[in-house]
């Protein structure tokens, strides 16, 4: 069973309340954003992970692959299974990959072994191995919030919007970004603010994230910028960084854009 896990964007995000659990409530619109890894799942005499592509920093025992599997073995009788990654989405970089990877092995894992799992009880086994997993599952753009996990439809269609992703090869913990941000109402409502042209986006959506670490990270701004200054109707960070993106709506494509060569970009529609 081979799958391709895609990377999300986030358009707009709020940290809105500190939660009893220590994790904090946000508002975000999620969108699928097809830059993708590579998965395989197979039947094999015994269970491994194998890893090319980008490497993934940490233990490879508690990759977010295996970790699905181990979750799903311990409530059904799953024979040992070959786990193939091929890592193309930057790590640590707001696009979500790894959660990408845990919630596409979760589906393939029920596919191949036809456990005829429900999207519902697959959306629970995600959000066990983390907040934005659940996404994955249905892969579609939402409106998220409490912890980024429980969602809502929203009538947005992006599909074939130009898209550029800049990725500067910086390295931003989740957790440090949550830390550097002190919990506010927003200051637009999110799902309105969308439903207005994407020209007015720039004066009326924002992701606290942004505004938190551009004054640690300058060139966070500096690429969002150089997106604008290419003619981007909307730029952003997505989700906590570092991955900066730009869309541009009304175009037959997104500009190529010329970048050190340490960054990581990605051109396409989304
Ligand atoms: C910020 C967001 C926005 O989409 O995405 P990324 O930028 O990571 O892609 C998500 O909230 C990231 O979700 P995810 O990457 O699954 O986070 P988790 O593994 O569950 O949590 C990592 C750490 O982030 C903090 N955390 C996460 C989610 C949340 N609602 N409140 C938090 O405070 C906690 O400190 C937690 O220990
Ligand atoms: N399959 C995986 N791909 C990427 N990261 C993984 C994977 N499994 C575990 N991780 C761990 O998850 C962390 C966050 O990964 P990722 O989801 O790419 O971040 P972000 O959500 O900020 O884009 C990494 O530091 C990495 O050590």
């Amino acid at each position: 069973m081979l799958v391709f896990p895609n990377a999300k964007l986030n358009l707009g995000l709020y940290v809105t309340g500190q939660r009893p659990d220590g994790f904090r409530n946000l508002e975000s619109v999620f969108l699928p954003l097809p830059w993708t890894d590579a998965l395989e799942a197979l039947p094999a005499p015994e269970t491994t992970l194998t890893l090319t592509g980008l490497p993934i920093p940490g233990d490879p025992t508690t990759n977010l692959c295996l970790r699905a599997y181990e979750l799903l073995k311990v409530d059904f009788d799953l024979p040992p299974t070959q786990l193939d990654l091929h890592k193309v989405v930057p790590i640590g970089a707001g696009l979500g990959g790894g959660s990408a990877d845990a919630a596409f092995a979760l589906r393939a894992l029920n596919d191949l072994f036809s456990l005829q799992l429900s999207t519902e009880t697959l959306v629970g086994y995600a959000r066990r191995l983390g907040s934005d997993c659940a996404f994955f599952i249905e892969n579609k753009p939402v409106f998220a919030h409490e912890k980024g996990d429980v969602f809502q439809p929203i009538d947005l269609n992006l599909t074939g919007t130009p898209c550029v992703v800049v990725y500067p090869n910086l390295h931003i913990s989740t957790a440090e970004a949550y830390a550097r941000v002190v919990p506010a109402t927003p200051r637009h409502d999110l799902r309105e603010a969308l439903s207005q042209p994407m020209e007015t986006w720039r004066h009326t959506i924002s992701n606290d994230f942004e505004d938190a670490l551009t004054p640690v990270y300058p060139v966070l701004g500096s690429i969002k910028q150089q997106l604008y200054d290419a003619g981007a109707t909307y730029a952003s960070l997505s989700g906590s960084g570092s991955a900066v993106y730009g869309l541009f709506a009304g175009r037959e494509e997104a500009p190529l854009l010329t970048w050190p060569t340490e960054y990581t970009t990605w051109h396409g529609r989304l």
